[in-house]
């Protein structure tokens, strides 16, 4: 629903106002059950979130992207390399809570959804929960904004404030392009999934996230292994419980496992990765390397591509993912030479780029990010690709279609 639909006989929306709904009538928008204040309404309340605000009106729809992961798997950084690929920066909000979690570009907003924690971490230990259980998270209030941001309609989210552990007083989000929603459970509750036009599930086994943790948690935040060994297995339960089924409803998943080029490899740094791509979903084609559909398996070694120990190995091809019909692109071990990307490149078709070497130039554009030598980096920049080619068709197919009646 466009926003520029909605009247009132006193005042066009086109203007920036505020609406208290006392029910959830910005579901269904009725110009008789809106109830409209000259200023911000006073209830909002700290921690929770019943006022919606309603943003300068736009003529096209939100699209909205889901990301879910564990914490520490990556997701930070691969909202960088999708933000990149629309250009510009993403920043927090200007002005506002320097905790903010949200990031905001010309055409993009990652909104995280640790932002519905409904328990602060005091509640938590008190309820005995995890931040993962889904009785520590507000999925109503979830649903509604995200709900409302797709409609065109702005919203004073809450926010979890990670310094604190606190839930702090809402912050504006104003419909954008793009709402990328990023956290623990962007799939768990259906009508927020159902909101969602792509979604992608970072898929770190355990093995690898661990590395991962304990680089960083040691490093970055002083934590002692013990600890980092703790906080995991005190979230296993709920993770397996919670978080690791909504793999199943994604359109892609970006799977990372130990390498199989080392024989019983334990460090962790060569990585085997797979693109996993739900085959049928509206403006998405998976992408293929050689031909499509065949089941290919390439070492590309050799005269154009500089390996070291263990190489690099690629296979593509048809599968089955819960039931569903797959593709999937995979890649073991990790590159030498970036700019030596442009020949795996020119082998892979539906990749989406605008250019020759689009995805080379965007790797070594952000050589400096965590896996940017492997499968990681390349699948999260292609799937990047993948989702500004699916914003454009949606784009492209609005724009062709009939013009709505803009009032009743
Ligand atoms: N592709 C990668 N290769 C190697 N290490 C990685 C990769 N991605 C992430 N990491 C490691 O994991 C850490 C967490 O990454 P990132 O901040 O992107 O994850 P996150 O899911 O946003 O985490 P959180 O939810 O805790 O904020 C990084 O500091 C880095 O050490
Ligand atoms: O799983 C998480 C998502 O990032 C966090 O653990 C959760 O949000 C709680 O955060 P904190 O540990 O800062 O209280």
């Amino acid at each position: 629903m466009a926003v520029c639909t909605i009247h009132t006989s006193t005042q066009s929306l086109n203007s920036r106002c505020s609406l208290y709904t006392p029910t959830k009538t910005h579901l269904g928008f009725n110009q008789r059950q809106v109830v409209f204040y000259s200023k911000r309404s006073s209830s909002s309340k700290r921690g929770s979130s019943s006022v919606i605000t309603c943003s300068a009106a736009g003529d096209s729809q939100t699209i909205v992207i889901g990301l879910a992961a564990d914490s520490g798997c990556g997701k930070s950084t691969f909202m960088r390399r999708l933000t990149s690929v629309f250009g510009g920066a993403a920043e927090p909000p200007k002005g506002g809570n320097p905790d903010s979690n949200t990031l905001i570009s010309d055409t993009t907003t990652v909104i995280c959804l640790d932002d519905y924690h409904s328990l602060d971490r005091t509640g938590r230990k008190v309820n005995g929960v995890t931040a993962l259980d889904p009785r520590a998270n507000n999925f109503d209030l979830m649903y509604e904004q995200v709900k409302a941001i797709k409609d065109g309609v702005a919203v004073d989210k809450p926010i979890y404030n990670h310094v604190t552990g606190l839930l702090d007083p809402p912050e504006l989000i104003k419909p954008p392009k793009i709402l990328v929603i990023e956290g623990l459970h962007p799939m768990y509750d259906e009508r927020v999934r159902d909101l969602l036009d792509f979604s992608i599930y970072l898929d770190i086994s355990n093995e690898v996230k661990f590395a991962w943790k304990i680089q960083r948690d040691m490093a970055e935040r002083g934590h002692s292994l013990e600890s980092i060994k703790a906080s995991i297995e005190a979230r296993k339960p709920d993770f397996d419980a919670y978080i690791d089924p909504q793999k199943q409803y994604a359109d892609a998943v970006i799977e990372v496992l130990p390498t199989q080029l080392i024989p019983d490899d334990n460090e962790g740094k060569v990585l085997r990765v797979k693109l996993i791509m739900k085959e049928g979903v509206k403006h998405f084609s998976p992408v293929y390397l050689f031909d499509e559909g065949s089941t290919i398996s390439w070492i590309p070694c050799g005269r154009k591509l500089t390996c070291s120990y263990p190489g690099i190995k690629f296979a593509y091809g048809p599968d089955s993912y819960f039931d569903h019909e797959v593709s999937v692109l995979e890649m073991d071990g990790q590159f030498d030479r970036l700019d030596e990307l442009i020949y795996v490149e020119s082998h892979l078709s539906n990749i989406s780029t605008k250019f020759y070497g689009e995805v080379t130039q965007q790797m070594l554009k952000h050589a400096d990010f965590p896996g940017s030598n492997n499968g990681t980096g390349l699948f999260q920049t292609i799937v990047g690709l993948k989702i500004r080619d699916l914003f454009e068709q949606i784009i492209a197919t609005k724009e062709t279609a009939p013009v709505e009646a803009t009032q009743a």
